[in-house]
């Protein structure tokens, strides 16, 4: 997979064009010194998308989508308006096009003041408009294009002269990170081929990709009618068909500019590409599964709730930081039938397993009451967080909500994991128990951020557990565009020889009873850790 999560993007840019990702944060000297009041202050990064397109008065579309999108995932933006428009639910009634030369001033202002992350384009109306944006970019580079070939609205009404087309394809689209057509504009974009398959989608993708971006997304949400709306991603080698539940309402005015604005933010905080592109998908079905009810205006096309989340506890504001997979290296999973045996809390359990070299803690307390799990919770929240260890829940969504953890893992039969992130949302970590390849498939579908593998070894923590052994383990690693920790009957005995398996997305084993039935839960993790240590250096 050549973006698996969290890589940085990998293609190295054409030399005229932007930066890369992997590059530090600016490229060039800010052209402006940093005043003095700021010097002694500790740099606090807010990722800054700038957009760069039109202005809809009804305020579902175009600048205002782009900045409530932003906000709702924590991305700071700023705005240069290309133009007006005079629009509302039922169409679009006029465009007045700012002049270019304060389009020019506009970029100016942002780019020599401000530390943009990602440059997001929405209406570019005019052929001076692109060439003015690409001088800009070049004279002040950034991280990332997202360009959305804003062309035609949804409601029929044009937003760009038929002229800009060419200027687009062959300057503008050799700088962008992304490119996200929906299909009315990629078949212009290829001079009027008619898309009506997801293999037709497939076939834009590829042709318009070859006209230079790194990543092309062709969007289906207009495709005829399906219980699925499939986007086609492209990285220049492989096809990913990305399908999500289609929600019947006429609240989508917008969804375009949203899905590219909140690319750019996810961008902005450090994603690859597949995982914002993922990330920008849920949160439009998310958005519109909330809003689907709303009504404003009276056309057919109405607007949808960005900011849907400040209606649903905790304010989730997007993912602030993003999920280490080296820290599923030991996973201790506690057990409260084991801390019980031997007099353990679990508090006392996860401060041992932490001191001993755990790298994550899962808190899998099947028979607690709510209220004392939360106060445990809680507190191993605050015992996790000093020492910068991450802390999951088991299956328990409410109570990782209500202590803040740092995320969830269920299993097959819980609640499923698509759900769960729509809880928890963008920025906590999510894992899933899978046995099969399809259930991979699924895990990665659903947003999860790793999955758990086995029973490798027969165990006794779980009753009526199908032990898969390594070739089942093997399987499942290989068909996972995920993450991988092994889990079941893992010990001091065979932990080492998981890891010398030597798979390169299994990143680490889970282990309960090997750590917490036992006395020493210390001293039990320290010499698991350094067995497991010596695995991976003999691999
Ligand atoms: N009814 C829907 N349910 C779920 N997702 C949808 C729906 N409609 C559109 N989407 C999703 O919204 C995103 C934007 O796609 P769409 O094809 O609507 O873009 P667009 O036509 O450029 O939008 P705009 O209406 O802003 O012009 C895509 O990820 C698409 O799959
Ligand atoms: C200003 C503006 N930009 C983009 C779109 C596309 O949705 C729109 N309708 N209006
Ligand atoms: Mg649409």
């Amino acid at each position: 997979m050549s973006s698996a999560p969290l890589q940085p993007i990998l293609r190295p840019h054409p030399p005229s064009s932007i930066s890369s990702f992997s590059s530090p944060r600016r490229t060039q000297p800010s052209p402006r010194a940093r005043p003095c009041r700021l010097a002694a202050a500790r740099e606090m990064p807010w990722p800054h998308v700038l957009t760069v397109a039109g202005s809809d008065s009804g305020g579902g579309a175009g600048i205002q989508a782009d900045v409530k999108a932003c906000a709702a995932l924590g991305a700071y933006c700023s705005s240069v308006i290309t133009a007006v428009t005079a629009q509302n639910t039922a169409g679009v009634q006029g465009v007045h096009l700012v002049p270019e030369e304060f389009i020019r001033k506009q970029l100016n202002s942002v780019l020599s003041d401000m530390s943009v992350d990602v440059v997001k384009t929405g209406m570019l109306p005019s052929v001076g408009i692109v060439r003015i944006l690409c001088e800009s970019l070049r004279k002040f580079p950034v991280k990332a294009l997202v360009v959305d070939p804003v062309m035609v609205s949804t409601s029929g009404d044009s937003l760009s002269d038929p002229s800009t087309l060419a200027n687009y394809r062959d300057e503008l689209f050799a700088m962008a990170d992304i490119v996200t057509p929906n299909v009315k504009e990629a078949s212009k974009l290829l001079g009027g081929v008619s898309l009506h398959t997801v293999s037709d989608m497939r076939d834009a993708a590829a042709s318009i990709y070859k006209f230079g971006p790194r990543y092309v997304l062709v969007k289906g949400g207009d495709m005829p009618d399906s219980s699925e709306a499939i986007d086609v991603f492209y990285d220049g080698k492989e096809f990913i068909e990305l399908r999500g539940h289609r929600i019947k309402t006429c609240n989508t005015h917008g969804t375009g500019c949203t899905l590219a604005s909140s690319i750019a933010a996810e961008l902005a905080k450090g994603s690859t590409m597949l995982h914002a592109v993922r990330v920008a998908k849920n949160f439009v079905e998310s958005a519109l599964d909330h809003s689907k009810d709303l009504t404003i205006g009276n056309g057919p096309q109405g607007p949808f709730d960005h900011l849907f989340r400040l209606k649903c506890p905790p304010y989730n504001i997007g993912s602030q930081q993003r999920f280490n997979q080296d820290s599923l290296f030991l996973y201790a999973v506690t057990d409260s039938r084991m801390n019980k045996r031997w007099g353990h809390s679990i508090e006392d359990a996860v401060k041992a397993a932490i001191e001993g070299g755990a790298t994550i803690v899962q808190l899998r307390e099947k028979d607690a009451e709510s209220r004392e799990f939360l106060e445990a919770a809680k507190a191993c929240v605050e015992i996790c967080k000093s020492s910068g260890v991450p802390l999951l829940i088991n299956d328990r969504v409410d109570i990782a909500l209500a202590c803040n953890a740092d995320g969830v893992h269920v299993g097959q039969s819980d609640i499923s994991a698509r759900k769960v992130r729509e809880l928890l949302g963008p920025g906590k970590i999510i894992g899933v128990s899978c046995k099969t390849p399809a259930q991979a498939e699924q895990a990665w579908n659903d947003g999860a951020d790793y999955i758990g593998c086995g029973g490798v070894f027969p165990t006794t923590t779980k009753a009526n557990n199908p032990t898969l052994g390594f070739e089942g383990l093997k399987t499942v690693c290989l068909a996972s565009k995920l993450p991988v920790v092994a889990i079941g009957g893992i010990n001091a005995t065979n932990a080492g020889s998981v890891m010398e398996l030597g798979i390169p997305n299994l990143k680490g084993v889970a282990v309960v009873s090997a750590l917490f039935d036992r006395e020493h839960v210390m001293a039990e993790t320290r010499n698991l850790r350094s067995i497991l240590t010596n695995a991976l250096c003999s691999v």
